[in-house]
């Protein structure tokens, strides 16, 4: 059991079982951050859930992490940038408690049409009072959902099914799928107006954060019912206080708040506020889905594979690794030769792909496997393909990437350009029958070399005599020549030379290379 796990949320037994068959695992659910940075250096993956604020000092004190699972959906408490940075992946279970988020909003949204919590306090306290708790029915009424993913669409379909009329506002989606399900496409302004209950279900990231606020409440329908279920700070705490006390909102009914546990918040003095512990997602199914899927994750992870819902790197869905997977290993390969043959810091990496490939949906894939080749030779750091673009871009390295139909007569073709501040240099590559990697071309000139072991590749005036020296230096040091090709545009002028060697050429020959009469550069890799 080399590998050890922290679980630092309560997750359930079916999840732990997978684990301890292959790990170490402590579940510690009852520390603090400073507890935390002080423990997470012993352990390989952290599993949490959303009582665990993963902060940058954890990050940065845990050493030895490769895994940040969450057994859930929102990864809102994860410092995702820090994570990335270091290469962690990442990884949730969006799809485990979809079924018991939406359960749950609608038991929220009953009860707060039926005043069921108020209702059931009073009754235990010996009161019978009926007319107090006149309620509204659901039917017929207008359900704004602002944030149509899994769990609105879930929700929707329920509410369908109550004879609600189903509006919603989400940027992401098509007015095609929402039809489907019988719902109308709103912008958020107009859903506002219209909604009798709304319900948000969106993440919380920036551009949704206070999404409601005092100034879309004065927008609203006088006795609008609002729901959150999905994240505390989406909703404006002090606003929609201000707006329930003035009568303005008939009720809200929170399952998240801006700070867990809500201490001294207004909201939970008010009668017509209805609260649960972040329960959205404590089902006996759904905790059983959520940890099943982190602790598979986190073994596939931890033993070099992948997991399948990374959320701080492109994911390769099974079905398309197998195309995808050749083309990620040749790039690599190509950014690893590119980096032996230039000479200082790199200034930008152009990847274009060209011919079949450029159509495919996964070249961002490829595009940071060729960065870790570039990249992880020269850095301390391990680079990977979480944090390859990051550290692109936290070196002031600039990177595109483009697609083209024109694949130069080949059905695919890769090209990676690469300038420093003193030289530009390309390689480009294909893959040939078999899914068999080739470089097709280097700085310009024909090759067909196969991307492995040693090389030494040479520019040279084209002129007798010249190879004939390389080789001898070569015979001299008892390196032997496998093969060897040059290609150039006309005699006489500048060619490249590929020399494919049996072994790693010394750097005095190297030099000895370099000072050959009519070399211009000459550099041994090892791909
Ligand atoms: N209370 C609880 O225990 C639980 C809460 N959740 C929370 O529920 C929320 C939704 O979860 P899922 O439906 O699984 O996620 P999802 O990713 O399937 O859906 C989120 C939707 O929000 C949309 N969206 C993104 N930015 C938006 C914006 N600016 N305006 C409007 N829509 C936007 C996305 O396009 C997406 O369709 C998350 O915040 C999640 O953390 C999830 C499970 C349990
Ligand atoms: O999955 C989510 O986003 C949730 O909010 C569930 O939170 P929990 O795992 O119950 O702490």
């Amino acid at each position: 059991m080399s590998y050890r796990v922290l679980v630092s949320d309560p997750l359930a037994d079916e999840g732990l079982e997978i684990l301890r068959e292959f790990c170490t695992v402590d579940v510690r659910t009852d520390l603090d951050e400073d507890e935390l940075v002080q423990a997470i250096g012993d352990y390989d993956a952290l599993l949490v859930r959303s009582g665990t604020e993963v902060t940058l000092r954890v990050i940065d004190a845990g050493a030895k992490l490769k895994f940040i699972g969450r057994a859930g959906a929102g990864v809102d408490n994860i410092d995702m940038d820090a994570a990335t940075r270091r290469g962690i992946i990442v990884a949730n279970a969006p799809e485990g408690n979809t079924l018991a988020a939406t359960e749950h909003t609608m038991a929220m949204m009953l009860s707060l049409a039926r005043n069921i919590p108020q209702a059931s306090a009073s009754l235990k306290t010996g009161e019978w009072k009926r007319s107090k708790f006149m309620g509204v029915e659901l039917n017929d009424k207008t359900l704004g959902i602002v944030g149509f993913g899994r769990i609105g669409q879930e929700v929707a379909k329920r509410a369908r099914a109550l004879e609600m009329k189903c509006v919603a506002y989400d940027p992401f989606i098509s007015k095609e799928r929402a039809a489907q399900l019988g719902v109308e496409l709103l912008p958020l302004d107009e859903l506002f107006r219209v909604a009798d209950v709304i319900t948000v279900h969106t993440p919380l990231i920036k551009e949704t954060r206070h999404v409601v606020n005092a100034t879309s409440i004065a927008t609203m329908k006088d006795g609008v019912r609002i729901i959150n279920c999905a994240r505390g700070g989406i909703i404006d705490e002090k606003a929609l206080a201000e707006g329930v006390a003035s009568g303005k909102i008939a009720g809200a009914a929170l399952d998240v708040f801006e700070s867990e546990p809500p201490t001294d918040s207004p909201l939970l003095g008010l009668d017509r506020v209805i609260v649960t512990p972040h329960l959205g997602a404590s089902t006996v199914e759904a905790q059983k889905n959520v940890a099943i899927s982190v602790a598979r994750q986190c073994i596939s992870v931890l033993e070099g594979g992948a997991a399948k819902y990374v959320v701080n790197a492109p994911m390769v869905p099974p079905e398309q690794a197998e195309t995808i997977e050749p083309y990620a290993r040749l790039a690599q390969k190509m950014g690893r030769l590119l980096i032996q043959l230039v000479e200082g810091p790199l200034e930008s990496v152009e990847i274009t792909y060209g011919g079949e490939i450029a159509r495919m949906p996964n070249t961002k894939y490829i595009t940071r496997t060729a960065l870790k080749g570039l990249l992880d030779p020269i850095l301390q750091m391990p680079v990977n393909i979480v944090n390859a673009e990051f550290v692109t871009k936290e070196r002031g390295i600039r990177m595109s990437e483009t697609t083209t139909e024109e694949a130069q007569g080949f059905k695919n073709i890769i090209t990676i350009t690469v300038k420093t501040d003193r030289m530009t240099e390309s390689v480009s590559g294909n893959l040939s029958g078999q899914n068999k990697p080739r470089i097709v071309n280097i700085g310009g000139y024909m090759t067909d070399l196969t991307p492995t072991g040693h090389v030494v590749i040479s520019r040279h005036t084209d002129r007798p005599g010249v190879i004939g020296q390389v080789a001898t230096i070569l015979g001299r040091v008892n390196v032997n020549i496998a093969g060897m090709q040059v290609g150039r545009n006309k005699p006489g002028e500048e060619a490249l030379m590929v020399l494919t060697v049996d072994s790693a050429v010394p750097a005095e020959a190297m030099t000895e290379i370099c000072d050959v009469a009519g070399i211009h550069t000459a550099k041994h890799a090892e791909i």
